[in-house]
């Protein structure tokens, strides 16, 4: 992949000056003088209708943004990515996602070897084994039919298969599933209290297999099990998904219950590996089979569609517009569906932990913004909560709005609700409300003069903030899929006109190495040498 620094090319230099010269742009005006301007900015593929007409953009910004994804090499690099070439080159590996949701007769290689035969092979065990738990064929170690199933794992082995699982609630089926992440005691405690060892399933995922977290887990819950369950028992009753199979053999893990991943698949985009094992389980094989179809039709768009209809693209590009012109540091992610609770958690570990880099591809250090800070949470709670601030705070904040036409219950009455906010939140950003307007609403309250002056200022909304929307039919598996492929490849387009490594995730590594050095001496009880304020601490922590 082209090396480009995004600052040094032409169009950024025409960005930049464009920036300047449209710095004061007024939305409402360009809707009012442009009549095409929705059309223009919006994309309709599939179920999705991706509107961008909301954004801090004119025509010309759009295609000086794709001028700078043409010039840091976009089309290339996308050849490079679904090509399986090593672009994690800090870990030496192919970023290969996008083969797990490829269909049978697809060709992809790593290191020249077509993998799709192993993936079709993993994914037969995913779905054998997800019917046989399902059914009930497969029992516990009293013969009876599992009831509960508990996903060790975090990072990526957590929060892609809660995030799912969570969005596909209406889709599950009688399985309780439930998730141990957190290396809190009190997390493990609260999971397993009420859990019958004799009807619950554990699935360790940990590509790794040495995180700290998921291995005392792991081990904290096969203590309590064997309290109650004879030895043997434990091959019934635990499985793993880890590329580690040696690690997973000396836990005791049966190799026939060993669910492999590759190294080709980052933690963070594993989801659509045995790492969503437990989705299977919650939703049946038949729907992960749908997500991962969802997911392979936005891949084709992605790879497929020239920029300017390119919805990961588009998306992409306007986060840079914003990171690197206007300087906003966030992007707040809103779905208006309960389902998606965690879909800004998930896109916190998966954008933040991708393009949170400092250096280039170089290893210089950058002198530009990379990654920005993704938070958010459903619509329309967030309403009543942070959204004071993007509507009448100080910072720009960028907004995704993602909606559905229909409600999976058909509860049409709180539907028409809940999207008349969806909507009316997005127009109010846009519009804003002038002090001529509020001077005009307060005095048909009959409100005095000088009551109005005096609270004139503070109803005032200067509009203009942006927002993008997402629309889609329905929440299915499939559109979900998509979703995710979106943003996924939303990831890889940012990577690549910041000129970062997306993939690898060396920032981690840090933290974990001192806790493990502070562990010892609290173990020890003996503190060593530290900056004052973590060692005072350490002593009072210990006293
Ligand atoms: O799946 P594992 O090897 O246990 O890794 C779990 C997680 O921990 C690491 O520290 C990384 O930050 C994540 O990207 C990864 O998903």
């Amino acid at each position: 992949m082209k090396h480009t620094n995004p600052t040094r090319t032409e169009a950024w230099k025409k960005l930049e000056e464009h920036y300047t010269a449209l710095r004061e742009l007024g939305l409402k005006e360009e809707f009012r003088n442009d009549p095409e301007r929705a059309e223009a900015f919006t994309l309709e593929w599939e179920d999705f209708y991706v509107d961008f007409s909301k954004n801090l953009i004119t025509r010309e910004t759009q295609s000086l943004l794709q001028e700078l994804a043409s010039e840091t090499g976009l089309k290339e690099a996308i050849g490079s990515y679904f090509g399986g070439e090593q672009i994690n080159r800090t870990e030496g590996r192919a970023v290969l996602h996008t083969a797990l949701r490829e269909t049978k007769d697809a060709h992809v290689e790593v290191d020249g070897e077509n993998v799709t035969s192993e993936v079709f092979e993993v994914k037969e065990k995913i779905k054998t084994f997800s019917n046989d738990v399902i059914e009930g064929s497969k029992k516990g170690y009293t013969g009876k039919a599992f009831t509960d199933v508990v996903n060790i794992g975090i990072g990526g082995s957590d929060l892609g298969p809660v995030m799912v699982t969570e969005a596909l609630e209406y889709y599950k089926n009688h399985l309780k599933v439930h998730f141990v992440s957190n290396v809190d005691g009190d997390h493990v405690q609260e999971v397993i209290k009420d859990l019958n060892p004799e009807t619950t399933l554990f699935i360790i995922v940990s590509k790794s297999f040495s995180t700290q977290e998921t291995l005392s887990n792991s081990t904290t819950i096969r203590s309590w099990f064997r309290k109650k369950a004879p030895a043997e028992s434990v091959a019934k009753h635990f499985v793993a998904v880890s590329s580690n199979v040696p690690a997973v053999e000396e836990f005791g893990i049966e190799t026939e219950n060993i669910f492999p991943m590759w190294d080709w698949v980052g933690g963070r985009f594993s989801l659509w590996s045995a790492v969503g094992l437990s989705i299977s389980l919650s939703v049946g094989y038949d729907n992960f089979e749908s997500l991962l179809t969802g997911a392979r039709k936005m891949d084709e768009h992605f790879r497929e569609t020239p920029f300017k209809e390119n919805i990961p693209v588009q998306l992409a590009l306007l986060t840079v517009w914003y990171n690197n012109f206007f300087k906003a540091e966030t992007q707040a992610i809103i779905p208006y569906t309960q389902y998606l609770h965690r879909f800004p958690a998930y896109l916190q570990q998966a954008i933040m932990e991708s393009n949170g880099k400092g250096v280039d591809r170089d290893g210089n250090k950058v002198d530009y913004q990379t990654g920005n800070i993704v938070w958010g949470e459903p619509g329309t709670n967030s309403q009543h909560a942070f959204f004071q601030l993007i509507h009448q705070g100080t910072k720009l904040i960028p907004a995704d709005f993602i909606g559905f036409k229909r409600s999976l219950h058909n509860e049409k009455d709180h539907h028409n609700k809940l999207m008349a906010n969806f909507f009316a939140q997005t127009e109010a950003l846009l519009a804003g409300k002038s002090s001529n307007e509020v001077r005009q609403e307060l005095e048909s309250k009959k409100m005095s003069e000088q009551e109005i002056e005096k609270l004139l200022p503070f109803k005032v909304f200067e509009g203009n903030k942006p927002t993008t929307t997402i629309l889609i039919n329905e929440l299915t598996p499939e559109s979900l899929g998509k979703l995710i492929a979106l943003y996924e490849h939303q990831i890889f387009v940012q990577g690549v006109i910041w000129n970062v490594y997306s993939y690898d995730q060396w920032g981690v590594e840090l933290g974990k190495q001192l806790a493990s050095k502070i562990l010892n001496e609290i173990e020890e009880n003996d503190v060593q040498e530290h900056d004052s304020s973590t060692k005072k601490m350490l002593k009072f922590f210990l006293k």
